[in-house]
């Protein structure tokens, strides 16, 4: 169950210390300690199947750490019963890829739709808390279109309205960009930040995309071979003469993280090698 009286403002919001994880017997992080301090933007960047979602699944428990502790507001969410991982799910607010909206409701009624479901709000209350959250991405004035009547970077804004319904603490979300224009891109990036700012909320962002991610985040973490392989804010890792960092922020192919999978060589796999 959540504490009587709420941690001290110290507490970072989202804690983890020393977790090990995996996925049946195939570790994906190995003993990884990871902060992510109230208000703040962090990013989680990386090699792909690093296990970036994986930070995400472990912090709403949609899978547990075989070793370590993942603390929500200072609440080892491993301890907690149904009932308190429920409440403390609602604190939390999810924002995936492509955050499918019910094709069948309204855009209002896609935003209405948790708040229905978790609290006994009367309509009218409903009704302005949908109204506030639409105006805050933007869209009040979509708020009778169906999710085929607008467009995917409105969709994404739509779900983000929806997530942030409940007025969660936290909002994770996974590859926001992804799909988008670049002018969909720059508005979802600072949307994602206005939100964070204006909400009070912390926001944690995975993603791919160097240039709109660094334009908002405050501190950025690096996934790469099992745990943590660099962090720092956006300036830092940009000056950073790390090969990896430096792979990562100017995308390059290859360097520390190879293209290639480990194979023989090409030479010797099709049969061109010195012949006699
Ligand atoms: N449910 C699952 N069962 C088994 N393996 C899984 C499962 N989910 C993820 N994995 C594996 O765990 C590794 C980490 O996955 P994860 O989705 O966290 O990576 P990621 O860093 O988010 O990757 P990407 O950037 O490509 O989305 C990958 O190798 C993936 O194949």
């Amino acid at each position: 169950m959540p504490p009587a009286s709420p941690s001290p403002a110290s507490t970072p919001l989202v804690e983890l210390r020393g977790v090990t994880c995996g996925y049946g017997d195939r570790v994906i992080l190995r003993d990884v300690d990871l902060v992510v301090p109230r208000g703040a933007v962090v990013a989680l960047m990386g090699t792909s199947g690093g296990g970036k979602t994986t930070v995400l699944r472990l912090i709403g428990r949609q899978i547990e750490a075989s070793a370590g502790q993942v603390r929500f507001d200072g609440i080892e969410i491993g301890s907690l019963d149904r009932a308190g991982l429920m409440a403390m799910r609602r604190r939390m607010g999810m924002l995936f890829q492509f955050g499918a909206l019910f094709t069948d409701l309204s855009v209002f009624d896609n935003v209405a739709f948790p708040l229905r479901e978790h609290t006994d709000l009367p309509e009218p209350m409903i009704r302005d808390l949908v109204l506030m959250k639409l105006d805050a991405v933007g869209l009040r004035g979509a708020r009778d279109l169906m999710p085929s009547q607008i467009s995917g970077g409105m969709s994404r804004r739509v779900a983000l309205a929806r997530a942030i319904a409940l007025d969660p603490e936290l909002i994770m979300y996974d590859e926001p960009f992804a799909g988008l224009d670049p002018i969909s891109m720059g508005v979802a990036a600072r949307l994602i930040r206005q939100l964070n700012d204006a909400l009070g909320v912390t926001s944690i962002v995975v993603s791919h995309d160097v240039d709109e991610t660094f334009s908002i985040a405050d501190h950025v973490v690096f996934i790469a071979n099992g745990g943590i392989a660099a962090q720092g804010s956006p300036e830092a890792l940009r000056r950073s003469d790390d090969p990896l960092v430096r792979q990562f922020v100017s995308a390059a192919p290859d360097g520390p993280v190879r293209f290639h999978y480990a194979a023989a060589p090409i030479a010797e796999d099709l049969g061109l090698g010195a012949r006699p």
